[in-house]
């Protein structure tokens, strides 16, 4: 199936470049293609078989006008990206070439593509489904190796295979009702529900595994907010460039040295973690402190993770005290630093003070303990479990909606054949888990779902 509009877009990233590609798709690629292109040792790009690169040079046809020299390739639908025919042309890189390029094969007939319309079109001719097409996207924003491993096994398919694998066993129990609907007999009727139930049972259980990745899936795409927090001095902006490896932060025996919050993104074992440093918490007159302190109470609030730093070679401080008195209900690790000097806190003190936390002592300036925080974290994510690389992970907030509402049907499902209602009733509520699983892979979701999805990808793509 061919769209009845052929796409341009420049493919590459903005800015000085070795090479740009701007790419085309729909049935008048190649028309245009050979309109705007003189091959260096042949006549016309047809005079090549598809997917050869060929040397040449781009000629705006108006003007006569040499706008680049470039390599391209033409590649016959359907066995390509989008399913149509595809148009790749290599120029060099920079804003000019690709800029002109693009323009002339507008000027051609071709239309800007819209963000994610190349993947859009390998969705609707059915190259990829859309759990696949997503992963695209994923893999582009990725800000880890794990989070790429991740989206790269999704665009594999892993996701899509689970998903089709439980709508084949929803639609295998709706014939087994239809059959029942359409010709019922009182004897085996006890058997047909019996059966319904140890099926639905078994669907429901697998619905319930692929939601329980989606704790460890969200984080490994998204990234785990993390907040560093204590009062002034006890080596918080030490401990972020530690984790950084570099000298980001400003570090001085200064106390209140950090004003305003600094945020990066590292990846702990694979583990992307969305860190923010913050300003020492404490009293201040200061103005510009202040505002800092109160920059990072908010980071806090909306952290998922709070690493909590003490110098262990104080005694607690009211300061400390205050900070303690928030974290009950956060998820926390609790750092003792400086433990290169003399030890002064009261360790089962602490423990009192902070129930259930896990309490590590470091020393970042002899890079002490970073091994155990780490270890710590990759332990709060997979919580305890062991990730095994080729499982399919729910990493996407539409996804998991999308299976709560499939696993929600299926209980109703589950509670009308316990009660014995009729089978009517019962198909319904097979049926509604069977579509929900659908949107997963786009099989039911809607025009209006599918433009908000493709919106959010980037130009070119
Ligand atoms: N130059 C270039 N590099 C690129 C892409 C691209 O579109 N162009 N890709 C874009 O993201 C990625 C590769 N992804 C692709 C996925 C499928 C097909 C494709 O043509 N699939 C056909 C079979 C191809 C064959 O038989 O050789 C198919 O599945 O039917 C091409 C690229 C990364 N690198
Ligand atoms: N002895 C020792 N000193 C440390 C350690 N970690 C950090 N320091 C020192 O403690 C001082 C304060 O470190 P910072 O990282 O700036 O502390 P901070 O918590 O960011 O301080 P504010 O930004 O002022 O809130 C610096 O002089 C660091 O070199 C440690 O493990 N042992
Ligand atoms: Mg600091």
């Amino acid at each position: 199936m061919m769209a009845e509009n052929t796409i341009a877009a420049i493919a590459t990233a903005p800015g000085e470049a070795g090479i740009g590609i701007v790419r085309l798709s729909g049935e008048k690629s190649i028309h245009i293609l050979d309109k705007i292109f003189k091959p260096t040792k042949k006549n016309s790009i047809r005079d090549y078989e598809p997917r050869r690169i060929t040397h040449g040079k781009i000629i705006d046809p108006d003007t006569q006008k040499i706008v680049d020299e470039v390599l391209v390739t033409y590649m016959k639908g359907p066995y390509t990206y989008t399913a149509e025919d595809v148009v790749e042309i290599n120029c060099h890189g920079g804003m000019v070439p690709v800029k002109n390029i693009l323009d002339l094969v507008l000027r051609q007939g071709a239309f800007m593509a819209e963000r994610g319309e190349f993947t859009k079109r390998a969705f609707l001719n059915g190259r990829i489904d859309l759990s696949q097409a997503e992963a695209v996207m994923d893999i582009i924003k990725a800000k880890t190796s794990t989070g790429f491993d991740v989206a790269l096994n999704q665009l594999e398919g892993s996701l899509s295979n689970e998903v089709k694998a439980i709508r084949h066993d929803l639609l295998e129990v709706l014939a087994h009702i239809t059959v029942n609907i359409d010709f019922p007999d009182d004897d085996i009727e006890e058997l047909t529900y019996d059966k319904l139930e140890q099926d639905s049972i078994k669907i429901l259980e697998k619905i319930d595994k692929l939601l329980d990745t989606a704790h460890t899936g969200k984080i490994l795409k998204e990234g785990l907010n993390t907040v560093i927090i204590g009062k002034p001095n006890v080596g918080k902006s030490s401990l972020m460039n530690a984790l950084l490896k570099e000298s980001r932060a400003i570090v001085t025996d200064v106390p209140g040295t950090t004003r305003d919050i600094i945020e990066e993104i590292i990846s702990v074992k694979g583990i992307p973690l969305r860190i923010t440093d913050t300003a020492g918490i404490r009293e201040t007159e200061d103005v510009v402190e202040k505002i800092g302190v109160e920059r990072s109470k908010e980071s806090f609030n909306k952290a998922d993770l709070v690493i909590f730093i003490l110098n262990a070679s104080e005694t607690l401080s009211i300061e400390d005290k205050e900070i303690m008195d928030k974290l009950q209900h956060k998820e926390t690790i609790v750092l003792m630093n400086k433990t290169d000097l003399p030890n002064v806190i009261d360790l089962d003190e602490l423990k009192e003070l902070l129930p259930g936390k896990s309490i590590i002592p470091i020393s970042v300036k002899e890079n002490k303990g970073l091994d155990l925080l780490e270890d710590k974290i990759v332990n709060m994510v997979y919580e305890g479990k062991v990730q095994r690389h080729e499982d399919s992970l729910v990493t996407n907030a539409r996804h998991k909606r999308a299976l709560e509402v499939g696993k929600t049907s299926m209980e109703e499902g589950i509670e009308a054949i316990r009660s014995g209602l009729a089978l009517d009733f019962v198909e319904v509520d097979i049926k509604n888990c069977w579509e929900s699983l659908g949107e997963i892979t786009g099989d039911t979701t809607s025009e209006d779902m599918l433009d908000r999805i493709f919106s959010s990808f980037c130009i070119g793509k």
